[in-house]
């Protein structure tokens, strides 16, 4: 079994996948914390032959992760930011500063899609853009919704958007403290991420594919106003095609990959900036 990790800020995901028929047999996610215990926390580490890490918890949250999955398995990657991989070239100033997380969403979505942008909605949202031809752009980030509603502290933290709701009703005036909070924070992300991305495919003159991954990447979804997919596993995915392990990973495909609509065409796209400075 290959053990894949996505160590978080605050949540820490894993998914057991099986070296041999690509399968993802088992999953799970825990809070972020500074000791690991297997068996409780992350799988019995006796069936696993191979782990793959994505980190962007504090160094020593990492170093001890590390330490201990040594001593129980014979192969340990752990995914780093670099300059250039796959194709990408990083456009951080000082590359090895891009989020580990952002940088595998970003390989594992211009492997899929091509020139494109990857979105992560989690504690915060990310959005990074790859040009065709594999010049990485650099990002935004912004609070996640989570993140958002603490921040304003009105007692509305442990009232969580319902991620069955449609867009519509998320977007309308609240009518009392936690709808007008929900309501507000998802109108600040939605419209960030509707805005971002046309703004960039018009500087840049190209019309993008979109992909979405993290916890809000559903709810978040149902408000984009343009073509996009959505892939759970895009970090992990990261991970897949930076150390490919299995027959199919060999072979270019990665796990849960999902069909990429074509973008709107940019004209579309231009003409939608332009309406909204009118108003
Ligand atoms: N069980 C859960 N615990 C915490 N957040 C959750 C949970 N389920 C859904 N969410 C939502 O998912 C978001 C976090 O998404 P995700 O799990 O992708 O985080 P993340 O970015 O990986 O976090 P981090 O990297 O900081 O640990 C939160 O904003 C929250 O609204
Ligand atoms: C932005 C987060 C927290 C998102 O998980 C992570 O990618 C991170 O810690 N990044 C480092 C800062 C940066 O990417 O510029
Ligand atoms: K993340």
């Amino acid at each position: 079994m290959i053990l894949d990790l996505d160590i978080g800020n605050t949540l820490s995901k894993w998914r057991l996948k099986d070296s041999v028929s690509s399968e993802i047999r088992s999953r799970g996610a825990v809070w972020t914390r500074e000791e690991w215990r297997p068996g409780s926390d992350i799988p019995d580490l006796d069936v696993v032959e191979a782990v793959r890490i994505s980190s962007v918890a504090r160094r020593a949250v990492l170093q001890d992760t590390v330490a201990l999955l040594r001593r129980r398995v014979g192969v340990v990657h752990v995914a780093r930011s670099t300059r250039e991989a796959l194709g990408v070239t990083n456009g951080y100033e000082e590359p090895s500063r891009l989020g580990v997380d952002r940088w595998m969403g970003t390989l594992a979505s211009y492997h899929l899609a091509g020139g494109c942008c990857s979105v992560d909605c989690g504690s915060a949202i990310t959005i990074d853009f790859v040009l065709p031809g594999g010049r990485h752009l650099g990002g935004y980030i912004l609070p996640g919704l989570r993140l958002m509603k603490e921040s304003l502290q009105l007692g509305t933290r442990n009232v969580a958007i319902d991620p069955d709701s449609e867009a519509d009703e998320l977007l309308a005036p609240g009518k009392n403290t936690v709808e007008a909070v929900n309501h507000g924070i998802y109108m600040a992300a939605v419209s960030a991420v509707n805005r971002v991305y046309a703004e960039v495919c018009d500087r840049e003159g190209v019309a993008m594919p979109l992909l979405l991954t993290g916890g809000d990447a559903r709810v978040i979804s149902r408000g984009m106003r343009v073509p996009h997919a959505l892939w759970p596993d895009m970090v992990y995915g990261g991970l897949e095609a930076c150390f490919p392990l299995t027959s199919a990973e060999r072979a270019g495909r990665l796990s849960g990959a999902p069909s990429v609509p074509p973008p709107v065409a940019l004209e579309k796209i231009r003409a939608g900036l332009a309406f909204s400075m009118l108003l």
